[in-house]
């Protein structure tokens, strides 16, 4: 064959496949074409149409993929992502609405709004994200009717004049144990016992993390070791030595459990979880445990709440597996923020030398002969410990990552927008937090001092800071962590006496731990995986 003919023969061998794809290549081209048109008209109509026909309505934070919103980048740094949002819609601090993964949250972030959601039970709820959680960890869909269902008001047990359920009892019974009165110094001085007892080199060495370099100092990695020892502290405070009897590993489980919650949060699918699922379910099955113990035989006895909502939920049904269940919320909510907050306390104050040796010089006096903790009280003083407030404060600020979500159950305004039934309403405390105009300059920055500037007429040692409605490390309205007085004054207490006790270095020069600023958290933000900095411990000569 010539090679032209040749040639002829291969074109007309290969023409027909060459006509098929560029046949292809057009339609994806037209489809493609098309896909785009219909994304950019949909995107035209949502986020410029909407807004100009309903002034009245949140204007929306616009994405392109419809469904997902803004999913990937709340994932990645729901903070970061809140941020760009506000600064998009030009700081003008009106409500805006944001969508990730199919769900619409409306996001508040001036105060006087943040106010009208913290005043709304009417049509807020908080119960939702509870009722959400104990469904996601196990809690059977009966028991949790009857948690909220409204009990007598003549029934035996706590007091219940309203005729209000066991899920709302539940907050006025940690408000009778936690809020300040007797029954919250009952619980303090179990803290001074504990923290007095157990701040000696001989018991701090037997932490998992510890490791004894001499008979004088250990040496620990700083946030493994305090989540090991604030959990130790709690649960013993809290439900006697009996929990530690029954499961010695279960600090160690509820910390693995707890770096992951965020899967938990984001309800990752159980094949993508196992490592989270193992831990929660060893930390329940323990508590199951404890509770087919009768209250007697318990040693170290439990604080009156554990026993009292034990109790109440025994005479409405709720036993075995489904009590554990809801008293792993509480032993959540006990151990999943302090422990974190006295990691960030003492590594402020560690790399800070002046700071670390005010709060040492100001706490002195809560200490008698040998380091003997006599007198944790007078550290929850302002006016005495004015260093030890504003470390506290400046520490929560910088370390709270937590926001306030509730389910909006009936249409509603806020701040003059009209909120959707169905949706979430949400406060970041972050940015409120991040106010240059409330908290003053370089709101990044660590700097406790703007929490000693007083205005004229503060009592001594308070800030008006402390006062402002700006100031959510704790949340706001009826929800408001129960836990707080408690929480400040096992964290700060802690540290006091390891400063008296002890010299606190670190090991090397490492760079401040950075915050892990991608994972949800429920209140402290964790530290970025293998920034925990190493830190020797030793006797104080
Ligand atoms: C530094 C430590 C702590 C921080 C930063 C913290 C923060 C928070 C936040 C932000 C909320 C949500 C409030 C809302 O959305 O309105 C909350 C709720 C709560 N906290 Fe804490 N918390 C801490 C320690 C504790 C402790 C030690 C307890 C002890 C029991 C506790 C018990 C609770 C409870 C029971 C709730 C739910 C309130 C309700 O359902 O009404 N917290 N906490």
């Amino acid at each position: 064959m010539t090679p032209e003919a040749n040639s002829a023969a291969v074109i007309t061998e290969i023409a027909p496949v060459l006509n098929s794809a560029i046949t292809l290549n057009f339609v994806l081209i037209r489809a493609t074409v098309c896909v785009l048109l219909a994304l950019i008209s949909w995107r035209t109509w949502k986020f410029t149409v909407l807004p100009l026909l309903y002034p009245d309505r949140p204007k929306e934070y616009p994405y392109w993929v419809p469904f997902m919103g803004h999913g990937r980048a709340f994932f990645l740094d729901s903070n970061g992502l809140l941020s760009r949002a506000r600064s998009y819609f030009g700081n003008k601090k009106e409500p805006f609405a944001l969508t990730a993964f199919g769900m619409t949250f409306y996001v508040v972030t001036q105060v006087k709004h943040s106010a009208e959601v913290y005043r709304n039970s009417e049509t807020l709820s908080f119960e939702e994200f509870v009722q959400g959680l104990m469904r996601t960890n196990g809690n059977d869909e009966n028991i949790i009717k009857s948690m909220y269902t409204a009990l007598p008001a003549d029934k035996a047990g706590f007091p219940n004049p309203l005729g209000e359920s066991f899920g709302v009892l539940a907050r006025r019974m940690h408000a009778y144990q936690l809020h300040p009165g007797k029954n919250l110094t009952a619980l303090q001085k179990q803290v001074q016992g504990w923290v007095d007892r157990h701040l000696n080199l001989i018991d701090l060495a037997v932490y998992p993390s510890a490791v004894s370099k001499c008979h004088t100092s250990i040496e620990v990695p700083l946030y493994q070791w305090c989540s090991e020892t604030f959990i130790q502290l709690g649960q013993d405070v809290y439900f006697g030595e009996t929990l530690s009897q029954i499961d010695p590993e279960l600090p160690v489980a509820f910390i693995a459990f707890d770096e992951l919650i965020w899967k938990m949060l984001y309800q990752y699918p159980s094949f993508m979880s196992a490592d989270m699922i193992t831990p929660r379910g060893q930390v329940i099955a323990s508590l199951n445990k404890y509770f087919h113990v009768p209250q007697k035989e318990r040693s170290g006895g439990a604080a009156w709440l554990i026993n009292t909502m034990e109790d109440e939920m025994r005479a409405i049904g709720v036993e075995g597996d489904n009590l554990a269940v809801v008293v792993f919320h509480l032993y959540l909510a006990i151990n999943t923020n302090t422990r974190k907050t006295a990691f960030w306390l003492l590594s402020y104050l560690i790399y800070n030398p002046p700071l670390l040796e005010a709060y040492r010089a100001e706490t002195a006096a809560a200490f008698g002969h040998a380091g003997a903790l006599v007198d944790p009280f007078m550290i929850q003083d302002p006016s005495l410990c004015p260093w030890v407030e504003a470390a506290w404060h400046e520490t929560l600020r910088m370390s709270g990552w937590a926001a306030s979500v509730r389910l909006i159950t009936a249409d509603t305004v806020i701040g003059g927008k009209y909120m959707r039934k169905g949706n979430r309403v949400m406060v970041p405390h972050r940015l409120l937090h991040f106010d240059a105009g409330v908290f003053g300059e370089q709101p990044h920055e660590f700097r406790a001092e703007r929490w000693t500037q007083k205005a004229d007429g503060d009592k001594p040692g308070i800030n008006r800071l402390a006062r402002s409605p700006s100031w959510r490390p704790f949340g706001g309205g009826k929800t408001m962590c129960s836990g707080r007085f408690l929480a400040r004054f096992s964290v700060t207490t802690f540290v006091a006496t390891l400063l008296a006790r002890f010299d606190v270095e670190l090991v090397g020069n490492p760079s401040f731990p950075r915050p892990d600023q991608g994972r949800p958290v429920l209140g402290t933000i964790s530290v970025k995986e293998g920034d925990d900095v190493r830190v020797k411990i030793s006797l104080r000569k």
